[in-house]
């Protein structure tokens, strides 16, 4: 077993690391020799060497018990994409992150790495091999995507090297992997409800999914290469498995290795895009009488039927990231970790 080294350097928070992403970090910072404080508002599991906190991140004095004596602090809470939740998405994503680089500042932490999404370029048109100077999206489709800019700008804009605080942000793409808690998960309950049947678009539409082991590694590369010198400060970067993949080639894997049929029957993409506007409206001009949250989405649509899928060289050159696991080995590794959504089960 390797031994653990823990420099005072090593001891970092995880903001969200009670989620899906966080918790596979948080396990891989453990296994590198951080010692980690978690603070989110649930504690879903306990582990030796994590301190939990939980709490609001829009809490600045809850915050600061967390970062005492922390140097480094991954932000990595969001609510969930599908809550679409305007207010919520302001007051976590926006005031909460302002309040998280306050408290990082007041508490004297020297880098602030951030999960941002690559998804703050997207509008719903196709994104072939983008790279991080694509312009943010001037119509967000959504208001996680449109809270997300904001984050993302914010962090950005506070890496400060006179004053020591370094930051940095990764944006990830379509990331999956055992225990999360929304691509599989939906995929399924999409198909045991009969309608996993149609392909939006010519299913030729290639798009990245990011195993989340790579996630981890962009993260922790990132972290160690936030140094004052160094030309990654106040700079996004992409970080996928660089290998795109047809999007409905990469469902049907997914649902084959289930037991589930894959989708065999095309739908023109305008129309079901078209459909999904009119029910989002219908959803909101109903909301005071009825609340229903329909499956297709303006946002989801436009995932499903158009190219997203963006290039990793910045990454490449200022961090020496290279994915560490293959698209095949993470839908192997995904499938068989989740035996309880099988067909049958
Ligand atoms: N899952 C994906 O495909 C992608 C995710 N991202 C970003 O990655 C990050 C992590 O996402 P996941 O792990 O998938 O989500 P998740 O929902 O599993 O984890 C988010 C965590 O944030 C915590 N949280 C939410 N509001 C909070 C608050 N007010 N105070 C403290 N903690 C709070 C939640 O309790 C949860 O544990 C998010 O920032 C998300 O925007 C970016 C691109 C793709
Ligand atoms: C690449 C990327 C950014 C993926 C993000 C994850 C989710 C947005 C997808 C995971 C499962 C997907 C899904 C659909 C849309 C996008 C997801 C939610 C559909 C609702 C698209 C329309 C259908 O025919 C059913 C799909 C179920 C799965």
């Amino acid at each position: 077993m390797a031994t653990r080294v823990r420099p005072s350097s090593k001891r970092c928070a995880v903001i969200g690391g009670s989620g899906f992403l966080g918790r596979h970090l948080v396990e891989k910072l453990l296994d590198r020799g951080y010692s980690v404080s978690v603070f989110d508002i649930r504690q879903s599991y306990e582990l030796p060497g994590v301190t939990f906190h939980q709490g609001d991140l829009c809490n600045k004095q809850a915050l600061l018990l967390a970062l005492k004596d922390v140097s480094l602090v991954f932000h990595c809470a969001s609510p969930a994409p599908a809550s679409d939740d305007r207010a919520l998405f302001e007051r976590v994503n926006i005031q909460g992150t302002q309040t998280v680089i306050q408290a990082c500042i007041e508490a004297g932490v020297q880098k602030l790495v951030l999960t941002s999404s690559a998804s703050v370029v997207f509008e719903g048109a196709d994104i072939k091999n983008g790279r991080e100077d694509l312009p943010y999206a001037k119509n967000p489709i959504d208001y996680y995507t449109e809270t997300k800019i904001e984050q993302e700008k914010l962090v950005l804009k506070a890496c400060d090297k006179q004053k020591g605080f370094l930051t940095v942000a990764i944006r990830p793409h379509g990331i999956f992997g055992p225990r999360d808690p929304q691509l599989v998960p939906i995929l399924v309950d999409t198909a045991r409800r009969g309608k996993m049947k149609f392909i939006i678009g010519d299913g030729t539409n290639l798009v990245d999914f990011t195993f989340v082991e790579n996630v981890v590694h962009g993260h922790v590369l990132a972290a160690e290469h936030l140094k004052p010198d160094s030309p990654i400060c106040g700079k996004p970067y992409h970080i996928t498995n660089d290998e795109p993949v047809r999007f409905w080639d990469f469902m049907s894997d997914v649902l084959v290795g289930l037991g589930y049929a894959a989708p065999r029957y095309h739908l023109p993409y305008t129309l079901v895009y078209g459909l999904a506007l009119l029910l989002w409206l219908l959803s909101l001009i109903l909301r005071p009488l009825i609340s229903f949250k329909p499956t297709f989405t303006p946002m989801r649509v436009a995932l499903a039927g158009t190219h997203h899928y963006y290039s990793c060289k910045r990454a490449k050159e200022d961090l020496g990231y290279k994915p560490v696991v293959s698209l095949k080995e993470g839908i192997a590794r995904t499938v068989q970790s989740y035996p309880h959504l099988r067909h049958g089960a």
